[in-house]
């Protein structure tokens, strides 16, 4: 058996479940459905039902591990967040075999609050990465990765809504990215497209601008003579779009100096572009560092790009971004 093939496993079990939750709820989300968090940013009742999901399927086979989670518990707490708990329980219990009460809900989503750090096994999950994206009716992800002495060993990304094909998207939807130890019988391996020029590349961004500056990348993409259009995606289906090759370049540009990147927005996607042939690094052209708690604290933006045009592309980036 390969290295790892049980947490690989159980991981790819627990994004199936999480995924199904939020398709379930994808279609049919009212207001009543979502709170707004302390960095006024959305949660919805599949955000915290797809964490309690994957978070209880590792605790049956890993209650060890601890778990670096997006979302706790504290809005479902209480009289004041009984409707929204009676919501996300029920949802939960539909992909459980065994179903949770109150207690265990709340627990299993709170068993995500590791702060994290260099030593030993952590796995990190997304529960919902590109909220917005899910709340637009457009793209989002299930992310997970286990995280060993501060690297990433396996990831799973669930893109319930991403096209198996963007040249067809109406044909079929719905795809699971897994990284590493590629099982050939039941799996297509993916690629990184070839390309030796940035200028015929195709980038790819966020949706939202504050979350990434647009304004920059067109600077960028205008440096490195690039012509096409960006490819704006929600979540980590850019890494996911960059690793099988529908683009070429995932450009994540700070907007707020002060903002730290969640290890949980990238640990998953990192793996799946690094598996694929990509290098991915910060703005400043450093590895990205997931061994100093909840957040990369030691880097700033995020660059993915085949390793053929990565110098070029970092070049533009720091002429850009760091006036350099
Ligand atoms: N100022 C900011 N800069 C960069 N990322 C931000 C941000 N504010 C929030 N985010 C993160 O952007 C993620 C979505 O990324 P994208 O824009 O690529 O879809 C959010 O994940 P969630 O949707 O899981 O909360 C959130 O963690
Ligand atoms: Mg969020
Ligand atoms: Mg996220
Ligand atoms: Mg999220």
């Amino acid at each position: 058996m390969s290295v790892l093939a049980i947490e690989r496993a159980v991981a790819i079990n627990a994004v199936l479940r999480a995924s199904k939750v939020c398709q379930k709820v994808f279609q049919s989300l009212v207001t009543s459905d979502t709170v707004i968090k302390k960095d006024r940013s959305p949660v919805t009742v599949a955000d915290f039902s797809a964490q309690a999901v994957v978070n209880t399927i590792l605790y049956e086979s890993f209650p060890n591990d601890p778990i670096v989670g997006e979302e706790e518990s504290g809005s479902l707490r209480g009289d004041s967040g009984k409707e929204l708990r009676d919501k996300v329980l029920s949802l939960t219990n539909t992909v459980l075999d065994t179903p949770l009460d109150d207690k265990e809900l709340l627990a299993a989503i709170d068993r995500g609050s590791y702060p994290g750090g260099s030593h030993g096994r952590m796995w990190t999950i997304d529960p919902i990465d590109g909220t917005m994206g899910f709340l637009r009716g457009e793209q989002f992800c299930v992310g997970l990765a286990l995280i060993i002495d501060g690297d990433v060993h396996i990831s799973v990304l669930g893109c319930p809504n991403l096209p198996v094909d963007f040249k067809s998207p109406e044909i079929e939807r719905g795809c699971l990215f897994v990284a590493r130890n590629f099982s050939s019988t039941e799996e297509t391996q993916i690629h990184m497209a070839d390309i030796s020029s940035s200028s015929a590349a195709t980038f790819c961004e966020s949706v939202v601008p504050t979350h990434s500056s647009h304004k920059e990348a067109a600077e960028i993409a205008s440096l490195l003579g690039i012509t096409k259009l960006p490819l704006r995606l929600d979540s980590m289906c850019k890494y996911a779009a960059v690793a099988r090759g529908d683009a070429n370049i995932y450009l994540r540009l700070p907007v707020r100096i002060d903002y730290e990147e969640n290890i949980w927005d990238h640990a998953p996607g990192f793996l799946v572009v690094k598996e694929a042939g990509g290098i991915i690094t910060d703005i400043h052209n450093k590895p990205l560092d997931f061994s100093l708690g909840r957040t990369l604290k030691a880097n700033k933006g995020i660059v993915v790009t085949h390793s053929k045009i990565h110098g070029q592309v970092i070049d533009a980036v720091q002429k850009v971004v760091l006036k350099q």
